[in-house]
């Protein structure tokens, strides 16, 4: 897979066939760095448009997906047969991926957002027993029109969540309304965090997050001591240049 080489964290390229291989890429290599280094690749997902990039890029890609944790970075707390569930989306990669179905970390069924993230918290706390932080290796985020990122919204003090690794939200301004979400604590400690976007419509707020420095939540996402990696096709980078 020939790909432009990620030599900087803010990555535009031609279009969104090489954000979809670019991304699987990165993925690639970063995996069977985490798989080498300690048997397991500990990744989160999102929802949005980087459901169908990983669908496309993750099939072309070699690695031992048998090795793979996947979590959520934020779900919506609906039925997973619900056109709205995130790992209703995902399921397709089981058998593309030649997965089982418990290498998703799913959110709990049929309770409330606020009992989902609390389990969720336990199911996460499960797979990171040695850190005081849970540290995934690789989170692949998206970048909402107006800033947001996993379900952290502008404005929201789900924003301001110190303690708390994983958070509810019921109002959250994109439907659906409810939802768990990881947080800033967790995000911030993770070896990658990547973002992933295509489109005319994201290059107003790319400009205010990275050139204006707005103070968005996308624009808190800053791994302490990890990577951050932008990855957009040039219709989302047009001010950037
Ligand atoms: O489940 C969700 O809604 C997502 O996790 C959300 O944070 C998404 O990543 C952004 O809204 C960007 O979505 P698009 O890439 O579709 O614009």
């Amino acid at each position: 897979m020939s790909v432009p080489t990620l030599d900087k964290s803010v990555n535009i390229v031609k279009n969104r066939d090489q954000v979809v291989t670019t991304l699987a890429s990165l993925i690639e290599q970063v995996s069977n760095d985490r798989i080498q280094k300690h048997s397991v690749f500990n990744i989160g997902v999102s929802g949005g448009s980087l459901v169908a990039f990983l669908k496309e890029g993750l099939p072309k890609i070699q690695t031992d997906f048998g090795k793979w944790r996947i979590f959520f970075c934020d779900e919506r707390v609906v039925p997973e047969d619900s056109p709205d569930s995130t790992y209703g989306q995902y399921k397709q990669l089981i058998s593309a991926l030649n997965l089982k179905e418990n290498q998703f970390v799913t959110i709990k069924q049929g309770v409330s957002a606020q009992e989902a993230a609390e389990d969720y918290v336990r199911k996460v706390a499960q797979q990171f027993p040695q850190d005081a932080i849970p540290k995934f290796d690789m989170l692949l985020l998206g970048m909402g029109p107006d800033g947001h990122t996993c379900s952290l919204f502008p404005g929201h003090k789900l924003l301001e969540e110190r303690s708390k690794w994983v958070a509810a939200i019921t109002d959250s301004p994109k439907p659906p309304p409810s939802r768990v979400t990881l947080t800033f604590p967790v995000i911030n400690n993770a070896l990658y965090c990547v973002f992933a976007l295509c489109g005319k419509e994201k290059a107003d707020m790319v400009k205010r997050i990275l050139v204006d420095g707005e103070d968005l939540p996308a624009t808190r996402v800053k791994p302490n001591g990890g990577t951050l990696v932008w990855i957009m096709d040039e219709e989302a980078g047009k001010y950037l240049k």
